[in-house]
């Protein structure tokens, strides 16, 4: 008999700069309280529709790593163990991080703007080693030497990520175990590009809520039956669309 395991993919609560409408990045910025607020509400969810992770995969930023900590309190499943990688974390996104969206919109126009925010694969501009917002220095990234991203287009994210689901995430998945990985807008939608198949163009288009939980069943090959269904659909589609409207 054929079958599934469960894949749930949450993107961490609005941080900071969500708020504030800068590019975020590699840059460590906290939660504010309404992405706490979602946080727990996604555990809440994954409690009452009785998809309680066995493992938890996050990046190193601490928006996804308290996320996690907050929907696992609320799913009373905070004992489970957990797994970090710098695989995970959000596309680095080079020298606009910490940059206001509709600033750099006004200042480089519409087409520019959209070609560094959503192409496929053309990377922003390298961030300085100097720059106050380089991750050059932080030793978390130490093992890494000099293949410290300086930026990163979808592309690259892909590349650095298909692997970690590969040796890491797939394992647990054959073993039947449900997994929960807590990450970021552009590395959920890496993952999700590779797991649906969807094309460089097409990938453009898709935008992750903060927040809100999305499952896949996963068969023995290791892909998904089909689509992802959210836990709570019309708060998706509401933040799905204030993400496609950022920067107007
Ligand atoms: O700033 C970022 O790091 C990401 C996610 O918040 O932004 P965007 O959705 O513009 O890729």
């Amino acid at each position: 008999m054929a079958t599934t395991s469960k894949l749930v993919l949450l993107r961490h609560g609005q941080s900071t700069w969500n708020e504030l409408n800068q590019f975020t990045g590699w840059v460590d910025v906290p939660l504010t309280d309404q992405g706490r607020k979602e946080a727990a509400r996604a555990g809440e969810l994954l409690k009452q529709e009785n998809l309680l992770p066995d493992v938890v995969y996050t990046s190193l930023l601490r928006r996804a790593i308290t996320t996690a900590n907050l929907a696992l309190e609320a799913a009373d499943r905070q004992w489970i163990p957990a797994q970090r990688s710098w695989r995970l974390n959000e596309r680095h996104y080079g020298a606009l991080q910490g940059k206001n969206k509709a600033q750099i919109r006004e200042e480089h126009g519409d087409e520019k703007f959209m070609i560094w925010r959503r192409s496929y694969d053309t990377p922003p501009p390298m961030l300085p080693d100097d720059h106050e917002y380089s991750q050059y220095r932080d030793e978390r990234y130490a093992l890494l030497g000099e293949d410290l991203p300086r930026t990163e287009c979808l592309k690259d994210v892909v590349t650095r990520l298909v692997p970690y689901w590969y040796d890491n995430i797939v394992p647990d998945l054959a073993q039947g175990k449900t997994v929960l990985v807590v990450a970021h807008g552009n590395s959920l939608r890496a993952l999700v590009k590779h797991l649906e198949g969807i094309s460089d163009e097409d990938i453009a288009e898709l935008n992750l809520p903060t927040g809100v939980p999305f499952v896949y069943e996963i068969q023995d090959n290791m892909r998904p039956t089909g689509t992802a269904r959210f836990l709570d659909p019309d708060a998706a589609a509401a933040g799905a669309a204030a993400v496609a409207a950022q920067g107007k």
